[in-house]
């Protein structure tokens, strides 16, 4: 096989995870970006491996028609490594998503399902938390694809209107590595997180973020988890109460609670007869959870490692009707998909935001008796190649 830098002609194929599609070149794999199933391509190796190479696009031949110009001006080969499908129309990119869960599904839990990835209405100007780099002259940015070089930016086009607003691209920021932007678009509120050098961390703006879905109101510290698409929330309230359909007087578990979005609703649901446990590892997103679910002595908010929580309950024999699971992109992983199956629960609503883990989990749920009975998934990330599924499982008869 050639070496990085080689230029190679390519008939591309189909659409791998990770916001690539799959070439071959002398009987190797060659993951390329910047381009669509069908096209032919000439791209550049930017990393060779034993067993396959990493290429992007720098002359595309033969255009696919959901081929698009980009928003941005760094949405380009070499350019910054944020989004991954600005060159392939909206609806497109849910196409390649849906392919990408359908695969994974197959793949990694035996499932053949078709999942269709559903819109949010608003594929630009969304990101309503950005995390910048800042590069040596003091210029904020974003990372190239696989690179810890700084790309510095005049503008995001994926970034909300709000955070643009706070011109973070605009100023310097001497001695800083990275600047966190967070805006809470119903209310105005607004921070910036800046990481100096040495590691010290600066706030400007409001400690606390003032966030409203359906209504309620969340507060939260900068660093606590939120959703970062304004739509996100309402559609993943939606997918889990109408998928798990908590009913008065049930024990329900919500895992990785973050500032306790999901508790809030189910504890709604179940009523003054039910009960909600919200376990959440972070102090700061505990502690904003407990505020958030004051109003509701059905809540217990504890402030626990997941798989610590999880051992102790099962040693306890405790039992719970339902279990909602957010984890982090790693999945919930073998043995704690296990206890969640020996609390014995009558439905199972989890939440990922990567469709691989997501697909490792159910297969291991299935083993223990929990089937998948709908997968849905969301385009909160559009332009990148992320993906939100909910799934829901429930217990074999
Ligand atoms: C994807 S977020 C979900 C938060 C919340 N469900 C929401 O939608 O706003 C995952 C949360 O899990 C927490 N977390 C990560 N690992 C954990 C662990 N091992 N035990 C408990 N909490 C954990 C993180 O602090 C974060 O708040």
């Amino acid at each position: 096989m050639s070496a990085v830098g080689d230029r190679l002609e390519l008939t591309i194929g189909p659409v791998a995870h990770g916001g690539v599609c799959v070439a071959r070149h002398q009987g190797r794999v060659v993951f390329v970006r910047h381009t669509l199933p069908g096209e032919r391509v000439v791209a550049r190796l930017i990393d060779v491996r034993s067993r396959f190479a990493r290429a992007d696009v720098i002359d595309v031949l033969d255009p696919s028609p959901h081929r698009v110009a980009p928003a941005c001006p760094y949405a380009i080969p070499g350019g910054c490594g944020g989004c991954d499908w600005q060159h392939a129309e909206a609806a497109y990119q849910r196409q390649l998503k849906s392919t990408v869960v359908g695969e994974q599904l197959t793949r990694l839990a035996g499932l053949q399902r078709e999942v269709a990835v559903e819109p949010t209405g608003t594929d630009l100007g969304w990101r309503t938390r950005v995390q910048f780099a800042v590069d040596d002259q003091g210029r904020a940015g974003f990372h190239p694809w696989r690179s810890h070089a700084v790309l510095p930016v005049e503008r995001c086009a994926i970034a909300h209107p709000a955070v643009e607003a706070l011109d973070i691209e605009g100023r310097r920021w001497p001695a800083a590595r990275a600047v966190e932007a967070a805006v809470g678009v119903a209310t105005g509120s607004h921070s910036v997180l800046v990481t100096r050098s040495d590691g010290r961390r600066r706030l400007i703006g409001d400690r606390r973020l003032i966030e409203v879905v359906r209504g309620r109101r969340f507060r939260l510290r900068p660093t606590t988890f939120w959703q970062v698409h304004p739509a996100a929330a309402d559609l993943l309230i939606g997918a889990i109460v109408s998928g798990v359909t908590p009913a008065p007087g049930e024990r329900v578990l919500d895992l990785y609670a973050g500032a306790g979005l999901f508790a809030a609703f189910l504890a709604e649901s179940v009523g003054s007869s039910g009960r909600v446990v919200a376990v959440e590892g972070d102090r700061g997103a505990a502690a904003d959870a407990s505020v958030n679910l004051a109003e509701f002595d059905t809540v217990e908010v504890r402030r626990a490692d997941v798989a610590e929580f999880l051992a102790a309950a099962a040693d306890r024999g405790e039992r719970f009707d339902i279990v909602v699971a957010d984890p982090p992109r790693t999945g919930l992983g073998p043995p704690n998909a296990r206890r969640i199956c020996a609390l014995r629960p009558r439905a199972i609503g989890y939440v990922a935001c990567d469709p691989a883990a997501l697909a490792r989990d159910l297969a291991v749920f299935s083993e223990a008796g929990y089937q998948a009975v709908s997968v849905r998934a969301f385009d909160i990330f559009p332009q990148t190649h992320h993906v939100e599924c909910v799934a829901i499982l429930r217990p074999e008869p």
